[in-house]
């Protein structure tokens, strides 16, 4: 068991890190919107360099998942574990400080800062103290933004500014990322784009949860798959086990 002391800004969080325990272990959670129950007892483990995907039809609980994880939707019942910390009355930067690069839907890109700015003010080392992601990488691993590099973000094109989104998290040395709808609305070039640069982030050990509407790309990248029907989830399994019985994801998707 490594116990590991953590800066969290100006306060200090102490956390039992055990290196063989899962990245995140998220157990039994329910979560509500006001009255709504949404998530009914959701249960969900990534482990290190693991790649998990979300599946499920829209309004079924996948973001919302996402959310409960890092805390800016609480779960009400449940416990979510990060690298051994429980986050339990945690903000979410204090878990996201954890060692989590968070590329929301939507992109946060903010106008009237370049690509390099946004590169460099995310630029910090990894929980774990690594530094093997800095901006020659980043550029490296995404051409077009090296072409773009004085530009404002804001008015980059939609694949562009989803590659910032993903760079700056990568600028934080994350030991996972989580990537909510990361190719959504982009032409097939650019989304072919996208998974070839998951593929070289996954190629490089980091921990992935992705939440996309391609299953054959999901299947070919994810190593398991979490699938979820009104906040429950129904199945949990490899590609394999997936590719094996076409009628799960034709009774919950609608492919097959
Ligand atoms: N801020 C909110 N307030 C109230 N209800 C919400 C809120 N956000 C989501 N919901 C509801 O919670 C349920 C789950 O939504 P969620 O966004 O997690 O689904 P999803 O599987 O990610 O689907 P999508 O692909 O449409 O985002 C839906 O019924 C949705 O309407």
């Amino acid at each position: 068991m490594n116990v590991a002391i953590k800066e969290a800004g100006t306060q200090r969080v102490d956390a039992a890190e055990d290196v063989e325990s899962p990245l995140i272990e998220a157990t039994g959670l329910h979560t509500f919107y006001g009255e709504s129950h949404v998530l009914h007892g959701v249960d969900l483990t990534l482990r290190a360099g693991e790649t998990l995907s979300l599946l499920g039809r829209n309004g079924m609980g996948k973001t919302t998942t996402l959310k409960s994880i890092l805390g800016f939707v609480p779960p009400r019942h449940g416990e979510v574990r990060i690298m051994g910390l429980d986050t339990r009355k945690r903000r979410p930067w204090q878990i996201i400080r954890q060692g989590i690069g968070y590329v929301p839907e939507g992109r946060g890109i903010f106008p009237g800062i370049s690509v390099r700015e946004h590169l460099v003010m995310a630029a910090r080392p990894g929980a774990d103290g690594r530094t093997d992601w800095d901006i020659e990488r980043v550029l490296d691993t995404f051409p077009r933004l090296k072409e773009r590099i004085g530009h404002d973000g804001s008015l980059l094109s939609g694949g562009e500014q989803q590659m910032l989104s993903i760079g700056r998290a990568l600028m934080l040395n994350p030991r996972l990322l989580i990537l909510d709808e990361a190719t959504e609305g982009l032409a097939p070039l650019i989304r072919d784009e996208i998974w070839s640069i998951l593929r070289t982030i996954k190629a490089s050990g980091i921990a992935s949860i992705i939440v996309d509407k391609n299953i054959d790309n999901l299947l070919e990248v994810g190593d398991r798959h979490l699938l979820i029907v009104k906040g429950k989830v129904v199945f949990d399994g490899d590609s394999q086990a997936l590719r094996a019985d076409p009628s799960i994801l034709d009774t919950h998707l609608g492919v097959g």
